[in-house]
C-alpha cells in the first residue's frame, strides 16, 4: 500500500512541529525519516498512524484520503521503542493477542491462530522462546516478538519509532540487518524512525531528512550522502570539517599556499567548503592549496586512525581519518608539523562551478 503525504502542517500551541510536509512513500517500500531530536519524526509517524490528526493537509492510502480514517480502520502496525509486551501473557499469547481480540465473525478459529503465531515465531527465528513470559527475554527478543505481534494482524503499513533505540550498538546493528532481510521477504511499506544516520543509510530504501519541522532532503542513501543538498544535510550524515576559502573566477581556492591569480580583475568572494575527515590527505611537504597543521592527538578506532590537528594560521582545529594502512605508511607523531590537502571540497555557494562535487582537480 503506497502512502502519500499532502502539505501536512501540525502545531503544539504556538509551536510548529510540521511545516509543509509532502512526502510519496511507494507500495513495499521502507523509508526512514531521519532527523535530530524534537525536529517532529515521531509527530509525523502518529499522523499517518491516525494516532494525531494533522491541523491541515492530507493522509491518502493507496490513493484514498485517509485523514479522517479511524486507526481502526487504517491497517497500521506498530513498533515502538518502550513497546510493552504484556508481562502476563507469554510470548504465543502475545503474538495471538491481536486475533483473539477480533469480534467474532473476523477471529480466525484456533488452529489457523496457533499455525499462524508459529509461523511469525519461525519468521522472527525465535519459535524456541514461544512458551517464555517477556520479563526472561532480552531486549532484542522483545523487539522482535513486538515486531511479529504488530504482523500477526498483517497490517498493510508497518510503522517503526525507533524500534532498536534501547538496544546496544552491537544489537542494534545485527537486528537492523535482520530487519532488512526480513523487509525484503515481507515487503510491507513500512516507516522507520530513528536519529541515528547509520541506522538509516544501511536500513533504508528511501530516506527522509527532517530538520525543524521541515524536510531536508529525500533521496537513497547514496543520493543523501553523496549528494546533499544542504549544509544541514551534509552534517548530519557525517562528520565534516568547515574551511573559509575564497571564489574567484568561478573557481574554489582555500590554503596560503593558493594565491589568486595577478591579472585577473574580479575580487575574490569568500566562501564556505565542507570536507569529510576521510577526505583529507596529510603531508609532509607542502603543496598547492595545502594548509599547514599540527598534530594534536592520535586515536586509533578499530579499522581508522582518527588525527586531531590545529591549524598553524590559527583558524581552528581539523579532524582526519585514516585507514590503518595508511597510517601505518606514514608512521606520524603527535606534535608533528605536516601539512593538509583537501582530496574533495564541497560546498553549497552557488557561484562556485562546477558546484557539485568539486573535485580538489578544480583547486
Ligand atoms: N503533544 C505535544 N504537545 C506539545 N508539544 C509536542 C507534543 N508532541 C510533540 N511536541 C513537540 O513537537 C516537536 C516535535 O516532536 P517529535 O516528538 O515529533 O520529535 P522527534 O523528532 O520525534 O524527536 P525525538 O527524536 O526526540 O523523539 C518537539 O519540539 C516536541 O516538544
Amino acid at each position: 500500500m503506497s502512502i502519500e503525504i499532502k502539505n501536512v502542517e501540525k502545531s503544539f500551541g504556538g509551536f510548529k512541529a510540521l511545516k509543509n510536509i509532502s512526502l510519496d512513500i511507494g507500495s513495499g517500500e521502507l523509508a526512514a525519516l531521519l532527523g535530530p531530536s524534537g525536529c517532529g519524526k515521531t509527530t509525523l509517524l502518529r499522523i499517518i498512524a491516525g494516532l494525531e490528526a494533522p491541523d491541515s493537509g492530507s493522509i491518502l492510502f493507496h490513493g484514498e484520503d485517509a485523514t479522517d480514517r479511524h486507526i481502526r480502520d487504517r491497517q497500521v502496525g506498530f513498533v515502538f521503542q518502550h513497546y510493552a509486551l504484556f508481562r502476563h501473557m507469554t510470548v504465543f499469547e502475545n503474538i495471538a493477542f491481536g486475533l483473539r481480540v477480533r469480534p467474532r465473525r473476523q477471529r480466525p478459529p484456533e488452529r489457523e491462530i496457533r499455525l499462524k503465531v508459529n509461523d511469525l515465531l519461525k519468521l522472527v527465528q525465535l519459535d524456541w522462546l514461544a512458551d517464555r513470559y517477556p520479563g526472561q527475554l532480552s531486549g532484542g527478543q522483545r523487539q522482535r516478538i513486538a515486531l511479529a505481534r504488530a504482523l500477526a494482524v498483517e497490517p498493510k503499513v508497518l510503522l517503526l519509532d525507533e524500534p532498536f533505540g534501547a538496544l546496544d550498538a552491537k544489537v542494534r546493528k545485527d537486528l537492523r540487518r535482520w530487519l532488512r532481510r526480513l523487509h525484503d521477504e515481507l515487503h510491507v511499506t513500512s516507516v522507520f524512525v530513528t536519529h541515528d544516520q547509520e541506522e538509516a543509510l544501511e536500513v533504508a530504501d528511501r530516506v527522509v531528512v527532517l530538520n525543524e519541522g521541515r524536510i531536508e532532503q529525500i533521496g537513497t542513501p547514496d543520493q543523501v550522502y553523496e549528494h546533499p543538498a544542504t549544509p544541514f544535510v551534509y552534517q548530519f550524515l557525517g562528520d565534516v570539517n568547515l574551511f573559509h576559502g575564497r571564489v574567484h573566477d568561478g573557481h574554489a581556492r582555500i590554503g596560503e599556499t593558493d594565491p589568486e591569480p595577478a591579472d585577473s580583475p574580479e575580487q575574490p568572494e569568500s566562501a564556505v567548503f565542507y570536507v569529510r575527515p576521510h577526505e583529507i590527505e596529510i603531508l609532509r611537504d607542502r603543496g598547492v592549496g595545502t594548509i599547514a597543521a599540527r598534530i594534536n592527538d592520535i586515536r586509533p578506532l578499530g579499522a581508522t586512525v582518527r588525527i586531531e590537528l590545529e591549524r598553524i594560521d590559527g583558524r581552528g582545529a581539523v579532524e582526519v581519518e585514516l585507514t590503518r594502512d595508511q597510517f601505518a605508511r606514514k608512521n606520524f607523531r603527535e606534535g608533528e608539523q605536516v601539512h593538509l590537502q583537501p582530496k574533495r571540497l564541497r560546498t553549497f555557494d552557488a557561484r562556485v562551478k562546477p558546484a557539485d562535487p568539486l573535485e580538489a582537480a578544480n583547486l
